[in-house]
């Protein structure tokens, strides 16, 4: 039902898409996630990382500030090249068209899933919410349709002069956006898509990749400003892998931050960026004692389960020795499934782990943080995802 909400914005992209239609688009799209291709983001994620802590410079030893906008616009840049391969520096200050189209329309969804009349499309069509939604996504439409008709274009023209698939990718050193490996299935298989079919999985993964993201680092950095002794772990890990040196991040470094991963993992359990799924039940099961007929619309609540007593030590605590391989092997497996679990599982997990942990370190190797508000002062809001509704404002010093 929610995800119908969705589905003038995304169509039936990877995400909205049931049956036959969603097997088929995840078979094709799961290539594009293997470890080999993520590597060659590392280069998007390390230069917009340095972009980052540039921007906040300013604010070293000056007071308080908002991290958020600063995050939201880094994560922006970054999946915009990954995805599309364009670059549209909304840590510039440029984007604002883009920004607010997305902003004004996941507005307009959320106050729709929040509100049982709106659910039927006769009374939401008479609502201003409705009229602001139509509008944002044909702005929002037209400019992904008109990355991707460029692309298109550039592509047809290269192709007529010949030009090798390394040329075709110089400058982006053969690094394909998700958009190119979708051009190139599309080029070979017996039926090309259509502008329609790559644009809504190029608008899922715009939506899915950014907004989890940014919340995602905005609720760790939170805590890691909250907890002084975990700040003093990950300098100590950072300080092993990288000396003092402030390189780019690569894989080896990836795999050898393992407590900034698991840092990391604890912010996503107190704080899942996606708090809730939906399904509805396709036939009858039991559960424990209890029947569930099909037809049933059942919630999942995922920051409720990762609350929980029954599988956390301390539940309420930010604790990343939740983390360790110990605690995690005696765990339920389904006990922690911020990235959902199962065949409809986040396809985007590995590259957001590679993201998150190229930020934290760049950030971690730079500043020390405090966060000034307590948790209800952040105001934890669930909208498309759970942000929260001020801040996190904190005061950063030069390490
Ligand atoms: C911390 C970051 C992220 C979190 C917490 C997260 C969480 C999730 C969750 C819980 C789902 C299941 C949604 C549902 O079934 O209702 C999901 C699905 C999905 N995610 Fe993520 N995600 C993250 C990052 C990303 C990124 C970076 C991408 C793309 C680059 C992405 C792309 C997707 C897609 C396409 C789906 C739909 C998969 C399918 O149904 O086959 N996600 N994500």
């Amino acid at each position: 039902m929610w995800y119908s909400f969705l589905e003038a914005w995304l169509g039936t992209g990877l995400l909205t898409a049931s049956g036959e239609k969603w097997s088929v688009w995840r078979k094709i799209l799961t290539p594009a996630f293997h470890f080999s291709i993520l590597e060659k983001f590392l280069e998007v994620f390390n230069r917009n990382a340095s972009i980052l802590v540039q921007k906040v410079e300013s604010y070293v030893d000056v007071g308080e500030f908002n991290l958020y906008p600063y995050l939201y616009n880094c994560t922006l840049d970054i999946i915009c090249e990954a995805t599309m391969g364009v670059k549209i520096n909304a840590q510039n200050g440029e984007a604002q068209k883009y920004i607010e189209c997305v902003h004004g329309i996941s507005e307009c969804v959320t106050k729709r899933m929040l509100n049982f009349l709106y659910f039927f499309d006769i009374v939401y069509r008479f609502t201003s919410f409705y009229r602001t939604e139509s509008k944002l996504l044909k702005d929002l439409h037209d400019m992904s349709r008109n990355i991707i008709r460029e692309r298109v274009k550039e592509r047809k023209t290269l192709n007529e002069k010949n030009v090798s698939e390394s040329e075709m990718y110089e400058g982006r050193k053969e690094r394909k956006a998700f958009l190119d490996i979708l051009l190139d299935v599309s080029d070979k298989s017996e039926k090309a898509f259509s502008i329609a079919d790559i644009r809504e999985q190029v608008d899922t993964f715009m939506f899915e990749g950014h907004d989890t993201t940014s919340v995602g680092l905005a609720w760790t950095i939170y805590f890691v400003g909250r907890n002084p002794h975990v700040q003093e772990k990950i300098f100590e890990e950072l300080d092993s892998v990288f000396g003092s040196s402030d390189r780019p991040v690569n894989m080896n470094d990836l795999a050898n931050l393992k407590y900034l991963e698991c840092v990391f993992r604890e912010g996503l359990r107190l704080f899942p960026p996606v708090p809730v799924l939906s399904r509805v039940i396709e036939e009858d099961i039991m559960i424990g004692d209890y029947e569930i007929p099909a037809g049933t619309f059942v919630f999942i609540n995922i920051m409720s389960l990762h609350r929980s007593p029954k599988y956390y030590a301390n539940p309420d605590k930010f604790d990343p020795s939740h983390f360790d391989l110990d605690e995690v092997k005696k765990r339920h497996p389904f006990a922690y499934i911020p990235f959902s679990a199962g065949s409809r599982n986040c396809i985007g997990q590995r590259y957001a782990l590679m993201k998150e942990k190229t930020i934290l370190s760049t950030f971690f190797r730079k500043y020390k943080v405090e966060s000034v508000q307590n948790e209800e002062e952040l105001q934890p809001n669930v909208e498309l995802v759970l942000r929260p509704g001020r801040g996190p404002v904190v005061k950063i010093q030069r390490r």
